[in-house]
């Protein structure tokens, strides 16, 4: 059965903890049962998104550190280039904006 039932707070003015129905924005019960749920599962993603965006950093830095200590130079364009697109032909013009900044994020001191 669906609740349409408006969730309300008494303590929406006095600072106090919100409702469920007040963090997701839902108006039901039902619906913010479901967008808390999908929430947990996007955090869930997100964790494992920072870590492996932390794992790329470390292989990054070893990969540039070999090429310095090599005598050779932190950057490699072309590399960076197939990296772009590689992330453009997955998602679009977003995607290019999202690689830009993991190379960013790794083009660190090695
Ligand atoms: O693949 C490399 O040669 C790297 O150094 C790694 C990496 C990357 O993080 O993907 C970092 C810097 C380079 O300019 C190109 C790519």
């Amino acid at each position: 059965m669906t609740s349409t039932a408006p969730v309300q707070s008494s303590t929406a003015k006095t600072g106090a903890a919100k409702t469920t129905a007040e963090k997701t924005g839902a108006h039901t019960d039902e619906a913010a049962a479901l967008i808390d749920n999908a929430r947990s599962r996007i955090d869930a993603l997100d964790d494992r998104i920072i870590g492996l965006v932390q794992e790329r950093m470390a292989i990054s830095a070893v990969i540039q550190e070999a090429r310095i200590t090599s005598g050779g130079r932190r950057i490699n364009l072309s590399r960076e280039m197939e990296i772009l697109g590689q992330y453009r032909d997955a998602l679009g013009k977003p995607g290019t904006s999202l690689a830009m900044t993991l190379l960013e994020l790794c083009r660190g001191r090695a």
